[in-house]
């Protein structure tokens, strides 16, 4: 039975790290919108039936997000994190749909990416993950604590791929709880879950800091799919 498939924008971030006059989605690269790049991979795909945009209510007057509204987009307003917003998102969501919940601050997805996503069927959901390739230090402080045993540790990226009905109640719980949830698969661990790891590109970077605009302006000229 083919499934419902939804994605999930959270773009109401005020992109404090960027150091910008206004939040990163809605910087220019190549001529189009960091929110509009991340967009096109979804607005293009067969088995995508629509996309929710998380956008806070204080850029709702931006141009740019009237240029959205379109019949398969739906505007709903962010909260004050990221898991808010996600969470706002999903009450638009019937509970038997799946959901592919991507950060708008990452444009360079691509859809060889996404495919391989897709083709999960597990009901305790996947995500896109690179493994790690540093050597990865605990801190004390400002000194090293000790070195971490790499070999089974991940980055988490985004998309993340999940039941919608199962997403919104562990989000809730996790509320409900206090549980800081930085990405939806912790807060589908918290419920008891152990979502599959897929193997994604490394340069699905999520924009965050401003050395980070010239290496998305890169990946997004390069060819391929
Ligand atoms: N209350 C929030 C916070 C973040 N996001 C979105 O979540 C994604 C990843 O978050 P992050 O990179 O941290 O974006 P910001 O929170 O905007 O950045 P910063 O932490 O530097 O302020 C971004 O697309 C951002 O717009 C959101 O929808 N709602
Ligand atoms: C969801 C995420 O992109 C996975 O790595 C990450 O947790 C977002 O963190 P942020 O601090 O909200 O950017």
């Amino acid at each position: 039975m083919m499934r419902e498939i939804i994605a999930i924008i959270p773009a109401s971030g005020v992109g404090s790290r960027m150091n910008a006059p206004f939040p990163k989605q809605y910087l220019m690269l190549h001529g189009k919108t960091i929110l509009e790049h991340t967009l096109d991979c979804f607005l293009t795909h067969p088995h995508i039936r629509k996309i929710v945009v998380a956008v806070s209510e204080t850029d709702q007057y931006y141009p740019q997000i009237a240029q959205l509204k379109s019949d398969n987009i739906q505007l709903v307003f962010g909260g004050e994190t990221r898991a808010e917003s996600v969470f706002n998102a999903l009450s638009v969501v019937d509970d038997h749909c799946w959901v592919l919940v991507h950060d708008a601050a990452r444009p360079c997805l691509k859809r060889s990416d996404l495919d391989k996503l897709l083709q999960i069927d597990d009901p305790q959901g996947a995500i896109l993950a690179t493994p790690a390739i540093d050597t990865i230090k605990r801190a004390n402080g400002t000194h090293i604590a000790r070195t971490e045993d790499r070999s089974a540790l991940w980055h988490a990226l985004t998309p993340q791929f999940f039941p919608a009905g199962k997403l919104k109640t562990a989000l809730n719980a996790a509320f409900q709880q206090g549980f800081t949830v930085t990405d939806e698969a912790s807060a589908m661990e918290y419920a008891g879950f152990h979502p599959q790891l897929v193997a994604g590109r490394s340069d699905n970077i999520k924009i965050t800091r401003p050395e980070d605009l010239a290496l998305a302006e890169f990946y997004l000229m390069k060819e391929g799919t």
